[in-house]
């Protein structure tokens, strides 16, 4: 399948994991914006939301996203919050296909609960935090996608199956 894939969607969508497998499978380069803005500072994700703030980050997310999108033929598995910025949203519209990776709070709750690098989640109520992202975001994610998959259902490896017919059947103009 040609072309670039862009991941995005809530923390503990899956857009990490189901990236990583899409792109072996497809033959592409995996990228993660989180573990590109990692590696160009040498800190993690937290280490920056503390040091710097939530806005900053979004500055060295955009600029990594700008960077990542005029590569060809990669799989770009974005941050949670990528999507806030309409300049990241025309960015990913114009050089590949979208993917949401959609799920309920209860799936996104029980896989980020042990994971501390993700700082927006370190409240007394995550589930709270994430029924608001939630609120907040879903039409963002919606505007931005060619393609919404619901990752609650199933194992990665059938999800990556269905990903990839559905994938399929966009491209060529069948269905999206
Ligand atoms: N479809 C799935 N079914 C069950 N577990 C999953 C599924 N997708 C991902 N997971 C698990 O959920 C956890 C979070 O997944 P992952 O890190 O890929 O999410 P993410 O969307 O990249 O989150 P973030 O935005 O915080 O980077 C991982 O432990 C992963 O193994
Ligand atoms: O949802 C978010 O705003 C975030 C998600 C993560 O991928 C990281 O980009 C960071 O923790 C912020
Ligand atoms: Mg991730």
């Amino acid at each position: 399948m040609a072309g670039n894939f862009f991941l995005v969607g809530l923390m503990g969508a899956g857009k990490t994991t189901v990236g990583r497998a899409l792109a072996r499978r497809a033959g592409k380069t995996f990228y993660d914006s989180d573990h590109e803005i990692e590696a160009r500072t040498g800190v993690r994700v937290a280490t920056i939301f503390e040091i710097e703030g939530e806005e900053r980050f979004r500055d060295r997310e955009t600029s990594v996203i700008g960077d990542l999108v005029k590569l060809n033929d990669i799989v770009l598995a974005t941050g949670g919050g990528a999507v806030l910025r309409q300049e990241n949203r025309q960015l990913l519209r114009r050089h590949g296909t979208v993917i949401y990776l959609r799920a309920p709070i209860d799936d996104l709750l029980a896989r980020t609960l042990h994971d501390k690098n993700r700082p927006l989640l370190q409240t007394a109520d995550p589930r709270a935090k994430l029924e608001a992202l939630f609120n907040e975001r879903d039409p963002l994610y919606r505007e931005v996608a060619d393609l919404v998959i619901d990752t609650s259902q199933q194992n990665v490896n059938q999800l990556i199956i269905d990903l990839e017919h559905a994938l399929a059947d966009h491209l060529n103009g069948r269905a999206g």
